[in-house]
């Protein structure tokens, strides 16, 4: 791997943003490299978890700039319909995703961080979507993502005004889940990965697919998709076992 480090610690499957001197800008290459692991990790049943972040001070500074020089129309077409794909597999991955947002957290790094389901960040981080200061706007999925977490006020604001924002006001407006000192970050982190570990991996993935899914249709349509995944969950051994226990222990 040129642009990632990838680490198995079951059950946590890390995907370390790694071009730390160009503060972990996201390439075609890196495009490639993370959605290849991501397929791999998917069938791999000791990881149940992935974590993702940045090596270095940026958890990632966005798309590599240097790149859109060579960018006609067309070529940006496809730059952004692969990141917009990777987003999507994120978003929409089999196991739960956690974004360890360790420093700058801006434009296509910001839209990988959106995609996961849990956002952690260190106290010291800073997010934004600069990309209106180069004559653009999110690429990677960011408009409609944004818009969906923090309301289109927010949205509209953060997107048309590019300005960065630190990690305490990105908790005020709901962009991260928790914001946590930079020495605790790695181990805030991996309690949360093992706590979801622990969970019952059918129901988890139930629920994003009803979750993900559920804001793209009419309320009567995800009300529906709701009791569809609930009554699956009881073909899952995890949910016979589980009321079993709850129930012996208060029958003793
Ligand atoms: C993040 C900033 C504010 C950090 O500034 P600073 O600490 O001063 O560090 P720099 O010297 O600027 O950066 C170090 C090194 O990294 C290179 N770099 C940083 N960001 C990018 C990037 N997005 N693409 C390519 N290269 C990048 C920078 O050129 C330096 O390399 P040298 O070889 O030493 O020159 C600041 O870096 C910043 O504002 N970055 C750009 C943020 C941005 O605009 N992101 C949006 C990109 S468009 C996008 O994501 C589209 C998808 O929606």
């Amino acid at each position: 791997m040129e642009t990632i480090i990838v680490k198995e610690e079951a059950p946590i499957g890390w995907i370390i943003l790694n071009r730390p001197d160009k503060l972990n800008a996201i390439n075609l290459k890196m495009i490639d490299e993370i959605w290849n692991i991501l397929r791999q990790m998917e069938n791999n049943e000791k990881i149940k978890v992935i974590i993702f972040t940045g090596n270095g001070k940026a958890f990632s500074a966005g798309a590599d700039i240097s790149q859109f020089k060579e960018l006609d129309p067309v070529k940006a077409w496809d730059f952004a319909t692969k990141g917009r794909k990777l987003t999507d597999y994120i978003e929409n991955y089999p196991k739960p995703t956690v974004a360890m947002i360790n420093g700058y957290a801006l434009g296509g790094g910001l839209e990988i961080a959106l995609s996961c389901d849990i956002r952690i960040a260190s106290r010291n981080a800073e997010l934004g979507f600069p990309e209106i200061n180069l004559g653009i706007y999110p690429g990677f999925g960011g408009t409609q993502r944004l818009v969906r977490l923090v309301g289109k006020g927010r949205a509209l604001e953060l997107i048309m005004l590019g300005d960065r924002i630190k990690a305490d006001d990105a908790e005020k407006i709901g962009l991260v889940n928790r914001v946590v000192e930079p020495l605790s970050l790695e181990k805030e982190t991996k309690d949360l990965a093992f706590k979801l570990a622990d969970k019952p991996q059918v129901a988890l993935r139930l629920i994003k697919t009803v979750v993900n899914h559920g804001m793209d249709v009419p309320i009567s349509v995800g009300l529906t998709m709701e009791s569809l995944g609930w009554s699956i969950a009881f073909a899952t051994e995890d949910e016979k076992k589980r009321v079993e226990e709850f129930l012996s222990k208060r029958s003793k």
